[in-house]
């Protein structure tokens, strides 16, 4: 057996096509989307993602605002620039890139959480607990959408998700547990006594560890759905945190390159049209 692709890169495709055309509308209602982004530093990986959402932007017809600041800027100034563009009209919503090597609890918390596009602020993360809506973290709801999309069954499956940290496994099961998506889920971290054993039980296996193929085709129960979100570099490679053998016992995997990272930026471009649309009224 061999596994259907989830693929990232063909559903960013068709959310960009969909997305240009809610663009065009609010254009003609006297709205422009804009994007802004704070880089802090030059490390390669992060020039690459924030220039792909850039051009992501151009292409379905959002303004794009890009501040690209030296590894040494400070703390203070790189608050400055969120504080000017908090202030700037034409930036209708903006994110600091991650990591920036800074304070970033204070750096997401003085960003206007009415422009906060990642999802990541305090306030967006409340109300994501508390069950009102605001923006919703990025790559999370790609793994979700990226589901959705290839008709794999979420309501009443068992989800386990390896990793804990805060820009994917935390926020998954707070957004897996709501009633529209009613999945049971397990959040197993390096304290996790015996994740093969989780992981075998589950329909529905996200992998976020960011240790590269932790996730073999023994511990996967036959036609589940495994999505690789972890990334490392393995001699300059992307290796993702599901190994090649999973192919063959697996329903579905989305790869990696081409699955969820893509995802991340077609929801990325969602929350800034959802945010501009919500501003017309
Ligand atoms: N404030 C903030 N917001 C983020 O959304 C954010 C961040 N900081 N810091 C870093 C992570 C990582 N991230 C990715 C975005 C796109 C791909 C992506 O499109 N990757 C392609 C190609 C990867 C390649 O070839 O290098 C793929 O998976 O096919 C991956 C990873 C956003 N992040």
């Amino acid at each position: 057996m061999t596994a259907q692709k989830l693929d990232g890169t063909a559903t960013l495709k068709a959310i960009k096509a969909e997305l240009a055309d809610r663009v065009s509308k609010l254009r003609e209602q006297g709205v422009v989307p804009g994007l802004g982004t704070v880089l802090v530093g030059d490390d390669p990986g992060s020039h690459w993602y924030v220039g792909a959402k850039h051009k992501d932007c151009a292409e379905i017809g959002i303004e794009s605002i890009r501040v690209d600041l030296p590894a040494t800027a400070t703390q203070a100034e790189v608050e400055a620039e969120i504080d000017r563009l908090n202030a700037d009209p034409a930036c209708t919503g903006f994110l600091v890139q991650q990591p920036t090597g800074l304070d970033e609890f204070a750096l997401l918390s003085r960003v206007d959480a009415d422009k906060d596009v990642d999802g990541l602020h305090p306030v967006s993360l409340g109300k994501l607990v508390l069950g009102e809506e605001g923006s919703l973290p990025c790559t999370p709801v790609g793994c979700i959408e990226l589901l959705r999309r290839h008709d794999v069954p979420i309501a009443g499956a068992e989800v386990v998700v390896v990793g804990r940290g805060l820009t994917v496994g935390r926020p998954l099961g707070l957004l897996l547990t709501r009633r529209t998506e009613n999945a049971t889920v397990t959040l197993c971290h390096t304290g996790t006594r015996d994740l093969a054993t989780h992981v075998r039980n589950a329909d529905i296996v996200v992998a976020a560890a960011g240790v590269p193929g932790i996730i073999t085709g023994a511990m996967v129960k036959p036609g589940a759905a495994v999505l690789d979100v972890g990334v490392s570099r393995v001699d300059g490679k992307i290796a993702g945190d599901v190994a090649d053998d999973v192919w063959d016992v697996a329903g579905w995997v989305s790869p990696n390159p081409g699955g969820v990272g893509p995802m991340t930026r077609a929801m990325l471009l969602s929350n800034i049209v959802l945010m501009a649309e919500k501003a017309l009224g």
